[in-house]
This record gives structure tokens, sequence and C-alpha cells, in this order.
């Protein structure tokens, strides 16, 4: 179903990567819609339907879950993907587009229906990351937090 209404506005990234040649992509997300953008058409979608009844924590998180198999399912096999995604089709990148904003809109669904203010709670914890994994201290290593000895 997804795949026939394909009615895509426009598509922000397709422009960061014309016309660059080994130079690094730089890539950034469109201002708009916000979280909260988000999260009220979600609702109106939901209402629109009488579907919150079925839109619990609980009902959400599993429905998340079951979206993010369904990214893992276009990596399966795939072997090392480049950032990218050089060797994708348009109609691949078009269905991680779909799949990864199913992710999303479950998430934030998830997170109003659980009252946690998401992007607040995303500054809060990247504060709390920064104070963890202080730059100078663990630059260029990937060791989790728990195997640095001061
Ligand atoms: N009860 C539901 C069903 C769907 N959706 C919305 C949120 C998701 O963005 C999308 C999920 O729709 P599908 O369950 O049809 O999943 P897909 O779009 O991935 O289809 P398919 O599973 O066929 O790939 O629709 C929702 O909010 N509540």
């Amino acid at each position: 179903l997804m795949e026939a209404i394909c009615d895509n506005g426009p598509v922000n990234g397709t422009a960061s990567h014309a016309g660059t040649s080994g130079e690094e992509n730089r890539f950034t997300f469109s201002p708009e819609p916000s979280v909260e953008d988000i999260r009220r058409m979600q609702a109106e979608f939901t209402d629109e339907r009488d579907w919150n009844k079925f839109h619990q924590p609980r009902n959400l998180l599993l429905a998340m879950v079951g979206e993010v198999g369904e990214v893992s399912e276009l990596f399966q096999w795939k072997g090392e993907v480049a950032e990218g995604l050089p060797d994708w089709s348009d109609s691949e990148r078009e269905q991680l587009a779909h799949e990864l904003s199913d992710v999303f809109i479950y998430l934030v669904e998830l997170a109003e229906k659980c009252r946690v203010d998401l992007p607040q709670a995303v500054l809060r914890k990247m504060a709390l990351n920064r104070l963890k994994y202080p730059a100078s201290k663990v630059h260029g290593s990937a060791k989790k937090y728990t195997e640095y000895k001061d």
C-alpha cells in the first residue's frame, strides 16, 4: 500500500548528494516538520480513524519494533553497507525512507502516550552522554564507559 501511494514531497538529501565527487558529503535534515508537528499529525491520523483504542504504549512499542524489523530486512544479506548507500537503487532508498519513518512515527507516538517530551528528553540524555564520555578521554575509542579506569 505504501508503495502505491508514494506521493513524496521534495526529498531533502538528494540535493546535498548532488554534484559532489570524492569530497565529504554534507548532509542535513530539513528543519521542518518539527517533532511536535509529527506528534500532532500522527495524533490527527489516529483520532480520525478512532484508532486510539489500539494505540496503548505496549502496542505502539510492538508496532515500532516490528517496523525496526522491516528496516533490518532491507539490510539483510547485503554485507557491509557504506555511508550514503552508494549501491542502493532509488526504489530501495525510498523503501528505507518509508520504514525509518514508520519507526519514527511510532516512536514519537509512544513517547507522547508515555508523556515523555521527546525533544527535551533527548537534550537531557545528550548532556548525560557528554558527561559520561568526555571527548578528551575517549577520543577515537569505542570502549564502553565501564571499561575506562578514570
Ligand atoms: N494501527 C495503525 C496502523 C498503521 N499506522 C500507521 C503508522 C505507520 O507509519 C504505518 C504502518 O502501516 P502498516 O502497519 O500498514 O505497515 P507498513 O506501511 O510498513 O506496511 P507493510 O507492513 O505492508 O510493509 O501506518 C498507525 O498509526 N496505526
